[in-house]
């Protein structure tokens, strides 16, 4: 049984966290961001989702690790001396759905010669790839698509953030035959009001699993 998403980005700062208290919201789902980076410059992605998606506290999963610099996993553990141990990346045993929510995109350093894709491939989740909308968008959505593919990782579908592209879209389905699942538009104030209507876009996760 499918146990949950894994929701990666063609960056960082693309949407993963809006998509991920989006999700969470429309399905009543746990929430787990196993690697937190850059804890000096913001409050993190747990306490944003904690808020939009009014999580409580048996939805939320602490991270695994919690680092201070705003860089990739692997750079900042090494600045702070952490090891990273991958017996502590393991997921949660929750009842499903569990969002899982990586950092940066999919060629991110988790720590020694292991990438975030691998890790992702260990989890064996279904994956949610968040896109920009705009320019830019084909060529990062179509390089992350195939390096999923190329290590048989199962893609549910792409998320757009940001102004509707409709031209986008359609060339990242027809080059990747990967389906858009649903579009964020530009939100001028995120709240958990905005999450919550905009959760209603979203296909219920047993359509989505069993559909994949
Ligand atoms: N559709 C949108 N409308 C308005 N603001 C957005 C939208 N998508 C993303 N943002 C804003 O862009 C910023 C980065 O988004 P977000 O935090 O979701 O990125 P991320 O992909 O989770 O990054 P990270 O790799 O750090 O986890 C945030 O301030 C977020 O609120
Ligand atoms: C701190 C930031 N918000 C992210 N969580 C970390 C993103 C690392 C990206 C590394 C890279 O691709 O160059
Ligand atoms: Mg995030």
């Amino acid at each position: 049984m499918t146990r949950g998403v894994f929701v990666t980005g063609t960056d960082t700062g693309i949407g993963k966290t809006l998509t991920s208290a989006i999700l969470t919201t429309a399905w009543q789902a746990t929430y787990w961001k196993p690697l937190q980076t850059g804890l000096n410059e913001e409050e993190g992605d747990s306490p944003t989702v904690s808020r939009l998606a009014n999580l409580t506290p048996e939805r939320l999963i602490p991270p695994a690790y919690a680092l201070q610099e705003p860089l990739a996993p692997s750079a900042a553990a090494a600045l702070e001396g952490i090891h990273i141990d991958p017996d502590r990346l393991t997921l949660p045993n929750v009842a499903a759905p569990l969002v899982v929510e990586g950092a940066g995109g999919v060629m991110v350093p988790v720590y020694d010669d292991v990438l975030m894709i691998d890790l992702m491939a260990r989890f064996a989740l279904p994956v949610v790839l968040v896109a920009r909308s705009g320019l830019g968008t084909i060529n990062h959505s179509l390089l992350t698509i195939e390096a999923l593919k190329q290590r048989g990782i199962e893609i549910l579908g792409v998320v757009f953030s940001g102004k509707e592209n409709p031209d986008n879209m359609r060339m990242i389905e027809r080059f990747s035959g990967v389906r858009t699942l649903f579009t964020v538009p530009h939100i001028a104030h995120i709240s958990p009001q905005s999450v919550t209507e905009h959760a209603k876009n979203v296909p219920t996760f047993h359509s989505l699993v069993h559909k994949a």
